[in-house]
């Protein structure tokens, strides 16, 4: 439609110049008032008018109506023509000229007429118009709105004349560029002649509606609430009889010329301000529909009872990121609800901590004991600062775990008890070796349940320690502080400032040194169990040894009091004491359960304790060496080094085998001794007396190592001087007694342990082999506990614990041969240990 519009617009373009040529008649025919109703202007419809725009469709709509127009305008004319005869009028001297006028009139018609014919022809001619019964038929052409059955007639070649007219006039005026005055003059010449019949009731109705918004826009209040009382009767105007005109002096009809665009932007404009003038709807209505769910109700009594209650809608689906962002299932501190994991709950079980708003062990205001003296570091005391430089000797140790793995139960670190760090590690938040890290992140924070232990008081050892969270298995728990002191210091304070104590809080450091927790951090508190919870352990951070206490490999519940193994030495008769940790397994006293049961000490009472009894003054006077412990328990020395390897469990299979090899080789030495004694008995009798008496008087350790050495050198000498041999026999220097008693404790000293590593020996220790040696030494640590001396309680290397064949050649260099033999017992006792510990590890998981 819009293609063929614009076809008939740019072929009647060129019909400009012709139709200005006829300029004259129309001047004259628009000067002639009767005749106005004569020109195609005034036949238009006001729909043709309104719309300059309006598209060939409605033209051709109104086809018939401009046609009748026509008619009605010539019949109009005819009329005028024929007036003069039928009026009134009195005929005067002027009457002549009124007939002559009306005689120019008729020639300006119908040159008016001739002139339109002549522009109608020229179109047709030259710019090819279609046909008018073209169109008519053409079903491209036919309106939108349905058209009478009078509209569809035919059309003749007669009707053609009206449509050729409207559309020159209209381009006439356009070519003219006639002013808006003169259009608004002859519209309300249209806007009178109610009786024209209008093309299309949607015309109608859409430009009704046009002047209601123009008028609801532009008129007052007042105005508007009139307007749209007559907006129905506006909206039905098609409907009124065509003797009725529009309300055109409320509302002017606008025309073609009119300037439509300006009175819209002044009505959107308006729309604006009222929009802003009209209260705005309330904020509720905007606000979204949320659905509403049933409240919970919770269950008073069962499984879940205690559960905080929520009305946040439950949550079926997890996105699959929710892992990563701490919000999904696994991170849960609720049990879910049964029908989603009930099933799997009873086959598996799931571990769950009790908040500690839920589980609080106690209420606050507990009783804390007085003389406490809080330190959560070391503090080097005395000489222990000057001592400790000298002697440190710090062991570096590089991680070789990856980001896979982490630094789990394989990493070398964590054999040697070594703490990562930034240093040795290159690990970051993936490495699990960390535990003192941890435990700075949980103080710092602060808070009971970060800290996560607290001081009570038992109702038969004193104060003890409670955690009131729980711990996972090998979690650390609290670190042990104090004051670093040297062991002459510790001797000092026993003997002037403690010794009228009934606890004491000395614990076995490093490097010869003590701990004393009597200034220290709450673990000093934490007492003593023969089946306990948690386990000291020392760990070497930064390069600096650190003690702590780790949770065992049970882990710890909220609630549960802590305990450890002393591992006690009491050092003196007096200062045995009656264990009352109420174990199934307990010995019976904070120390070494003896062998026998007829050997196990008489556990002084406390009352009986502090009397300054003769007896007990007398036992007092006689205490002070080494045997003091072996006098107590009533067994042998050999015995008693025994029983100290003997103290961690987990290594204890190891130790076993260790020791019966060495009583083994004890043995055979011995067997040895005495075959090599009875052959030197035949050949010299003073000699033989002398080399039998020997071994009965030493210990086993002794005896062995003796009989070794001897046994060489009498077999070799024994044709020359067998006298030598016993008497070497029989009288090892001191030194060479240290050593072998130090071998067969496996307590050798530091100096030793240092010669035998510079010993040309051919074998490298590696890390893994010390890794072992640390962890046994640390296995088989002692907590120095009440009243013991640090001499006492000297860690013994399991390295040296191993050490019977070692002990074949003390003192001397070992042949690469022995050596092997050495390194393979350490290697099966260290695979026994480590087997120990995963198979530990194993059923703790
Ligand atoms: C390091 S302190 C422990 C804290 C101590 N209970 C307190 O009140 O300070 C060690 C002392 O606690 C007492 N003790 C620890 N464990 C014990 C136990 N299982 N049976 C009896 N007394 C124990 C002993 O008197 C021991 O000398």
């Amino acid at each position: 439609m819009s293609r063929r519009t614009s076809r008939l617009s740019t072929s009647a373009t060129p019909a400009l110049p012709d139709v200005s040529s006829h300029e004259t008649p129309e001047d004259t025919m628009s000067l002639d008032v009767p005749e106005q109703l004569l020109t195609p202007e005034n036949s238009r419809s006001e729909t043709s008018s309104n719309n300059e725009n309006a598209s060939t469709d409605e033209k051709l709509a109104g086809r018939r109506r401009s046609t009748r127009v026509v008619r009605a305008s010539l019949q109009a004319t005819e009329s005028l023509a024929n007036t003069p005869a039928k009026s009134d009028e009195p005929k005067t001297a002027s009457s002549q000229a009124y007939v002559d006028s009306l005689a120019k009139s008729k020639r300006s018609r119908s040159s008016l007429r001739h002139s339109i014919a002549v522009m109608e022809s020229s179109l047709r001619n030259g710019t090819a118009l279609p046909d008018v019964d073209t169109l008519a038929n053409d079903q491209s052409m036919v309106p939108d709105t349905p058209i009478s059955n009078s509209s569809q007639e035919p059309v003749s070649d007669e009707l053609n004349p009206p449509l050729s007219q409207r559309t020159l006039r209209h381009r006439v005026e356009k070519a003219l560029g006639k002013d808006e005055k003169q259009t608004m003059e002859t519209e309300p010449k249209i806007a009178s002649r109610g009786s024209m019949r209008r093309s299309t009731r949607l015309s109608l109705v859409e430009k009704a509606s046009d002047i209601l918004e123009r008028t609801s826009s532009v008129l007052g209040k007042r105005q508007r609430g009139q307007a749209d009382t007559k907006k129905e009767v506006s909206r039905r105007a098609s409907l009124r009889p065509r003797t009725l005109a529009p309300a055109k002096e409320e509302t002017p009809a606008p025309t073609a010329e009119a300037p439509q665009p300006k009175k819209r932007r002044v009505s959107e404009s308006d729309v604006s301000k009222l929009q802003k003038k009209e209260p705005s709807p309330p904020q509720e209505e905007i606000k979204p529909v949320t659905p509403k769910y049933k409240p919970k109700r919770w269950l008073a009594h069962g499984l879940y009872t205690g559960q905080e209650p929520s009305d946040s809608p439950p949550k079926q689906r997890q996105s699959k990121n929710s892992a990563k962002t701490g919000t999904g299932p696994l991170n849960r501190r609720l049990l879910p609800m049964p029908m989603f994991a009930g099933s799997r709950l009873v086959k598996h079980g799931r571990d769950y901590r009790l908040p500690f708003d839920i589980f609080s062990p106690l209420p606050p205001g507990q009783p804390k004991p007085d003389e406490w003296r809080k330190t959560n570091k070391n503090v080097f005391v005395g000489d222990a600062a000057s001592e400790w430089r000298a002697n440190k000797n710090l062991e570096l140790s590089t991680c070789m775990c990856d980001e896979d793995t982490g630094c789990d139960e394989n990493c070398q670190n964590r054999y040697m008890f070594y703490e990562c760090d930034s240093g040795n590690c290159r690990l970051g938040p993936e490495c699990g070796n960390r535990n003192f890290g941890e435990l700075k992140h949980r103080t710092k924070a602060g808070g009971k349940y970060n800290i996560g232990v607290e001081v009570i008081k038992t109702s038969d050892r004193g104060y003890g320690v409670r955690s009131n969270r729980s711990f996972e298995p090998n979690q650390i728990i609290v670190e042990y502080t104090g004051e670093i002191i040297t062991q002459y210091e510790c001797e000092r304070r026993m003997r002037a400032v403690y010794k009228n104590n009934e606890c004491y809080y000395l614990m076995y450091f490093d490097q010869n040194m003590i701990i004393d927790a009597t200034r220290g951090s709450i673990a000093r508190f934490v007492n003593h169990s023969c089946e306990p919870n948690c386990r000291m352990e020392k760990w070497t951070v930064a390069g600096k040894p650190r003690m702590a206490l780790f949770a065992g490999d049970r882990g710890v519940m909220t609630g549960q009091e802590l305990s450890y193994d002393y591992n006690f030495d009491p050092y003196s008769n007096k200062n045995v004491q009656e264990c009352r940790c109420g174990a199934d397994n307990c010995r019976g006293i904070l120390g070494p359960r003896p062998k026998d049961k007829d050997q196990r000490p008489k556990i002084v009472d406390e009352k009986t304790k502090n009397s300054a009894t003769p007896k007990n003054v007398k036992n007092a006077k006689t205490t002070g060496t080494k045997r003091k412990l072996s006098e107590t328990t009533g067994a042998s020395s050999a015995t008693a080094k025994k029983r100290k390897l003997l103290q961690p469990k987990s290594i204890k299979s190891s130790f076993k085998k260790v020791i019966k090899k060495a009583t083994t080789a004890r043995a055979k030495a011995t067997t040895k001794k005495s075959v090599t004694a009875s052959k030197a008995t035949k050949s010299n009798s003073s000699a033989k007396k002398k080399s039998v008496k020997l071994p009965t008087v030493k210990s086993a350790s002794r005896v062995k190592a003796t009989v070794k050495a001897s046994q060489k050198k009498t077999e070799k000498a024994m044709p020359k001087s067998p006298a030598k041999s016993t008497s070497q026999l029989k009288r090892p220097s001191a030194a060479t007694k240290k050593k072998i008693l130090a071998a067969a404790d496996g307590s050798t000293p530091r100096a030793t342990k240092s010669k035998v590593r510079k010993d040309k020996t051919g074998i490298k220790r590696g890390p893994y082999k010390k890794t072992l040696l640390r962890r046994l030494a640390l296995a088989n640590q002692t907590s120095v506990g009440s009243a013991t001396k640090a001499n006492n309680t000297t860690v013994k290397s399991p390295a040296k614990a191993k050490s019977p064949a070692k002990a074949k050649g003390p003192g001397k260099t070992q042949s690469p041969a022995k050596a092997k033999g050495l390194t393979s017992s350490m290697k099966q006792a260290a695979k026994n240990v480590v087997r120990t510990v995963k198979g530990a590890k194993r059923s703790a998981q």
